[in-house]
């Protein structure tokens, strides 16, 4: 049974493309049958993010009605298929919001798991994806305005009808031990999914056209999206050996060496 993610935020700029971005491929290393949408049609960059652009056949084309959605899936990292949005505003202004509930029909023979990357704010296009969604994930920041709004989307998904799977907290300063999780769902009323921390390598991966779980896998931030994955597809998360953990070994085993020699 294919089961429907929408990640959205209310506030703009959270993280819900980043997130959508590396949760993707993860599900899909993870042996779900995954396929991300971007269902941000007016301001799209999952496709920039994952070197997907100049595409003949995007989300454009399949809400103005002029192309099957099966001519609009690419192949993204690590097996997962990937539905981009073109860049132009005159797609943006043909496209129809309201076909994506059949396109999702569409998908659902085909895969285990569809993520739709939702835009910013309330409009039509944003309140769509929160009505089709099974489980709406909420990317907050911790900061006043992003729960805020957060807060907002989760009022706006259960008056339409949705269904709130929970929040991701992205973007968070200090050592993960140090936030307060209890609190922030108290302040949510939703399970927090996971927290991502900080990450300079979030951006130098962005910019060179990747997720950051394929070109720093081993980064803070990297760990955070496998564990949220490994927690949403249902498996056991074992953590992989990291930089840090080696560096550290070396250092054990270099001091040991000399404590012996002398
Ligand atoms: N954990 C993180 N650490 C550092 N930078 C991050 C992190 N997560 C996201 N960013 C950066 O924050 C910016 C906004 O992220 P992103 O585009 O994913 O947000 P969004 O919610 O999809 O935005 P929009 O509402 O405009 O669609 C990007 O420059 C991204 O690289």
């Amino acid at each position: 049974m294919v089961k429907v993610y929408t990640i959205a935020s209310g506030k703009g700029g959270t993280g819900k493309t980043t997130v959508t971005a590396n949760l993707g491929p993860m599900l899909a290393q993870y042996g779900k049958k995954t396929c991300i949408l971007d269902a941000d049609v007016g301001m799209a960059n999952l496709g920039l993010i994952l070197g997907l652009e100049n595409l003949p056949v995007t989300l454009h084309e399949v809400l103005s009605g002029k192309a099957r959605v099966r001519d609009a899936i690419y192949d993204g990292p690590l097996g997962v298929k990937v539905v981009p949005c073109g860049l132009s505003l005159q797609g943006f202004q043909q496209s129809n919001p309201d076909r994506l509930k059949d396109i999702m029909t569409d998908l659902v023979s085909e895969f285990d798991i569809l993520v739709l990357d939702a835009p910013a704010g309330i409009s039509r296009d944003g309140v769509i994806p929160l009505t089709i969604a099974d489980g709406v994930i909420l990317v907050v920041n911790p900061e006043i305005s992003s729960i805020v709004d957060a807060l907002k989307t989760k009022i706006l998904t259960e008056t339409v009808g949705g269904h709130i799977e929970g929040a991701i907290i992205n973007r968070v300063g200090g050592s993960e031990d140090e936030f307060n999780r209890a609190q922030m769902e108290k302040l949510l009323g939703v399970r927090v999914l996971g927290v991502i921390p900080e990450d300079p390598n979030v951006r130098r991966a962005s910019a060179g056209r990747s997720p950051i779980v394929i070109k720093y896998p081993t980064s803070r931030a990297s760990r955070a999206f496998k564990r949220i994955s490994a927690d949403v597809a249902g498996i056991e998360y074992i953590e992989e050996e990291t930089e840090a953990a080696r560096e550290g070994f070396v250092d054990r085993l270099a001091r040991a060496l000399f404590r012996a020699k002398a």
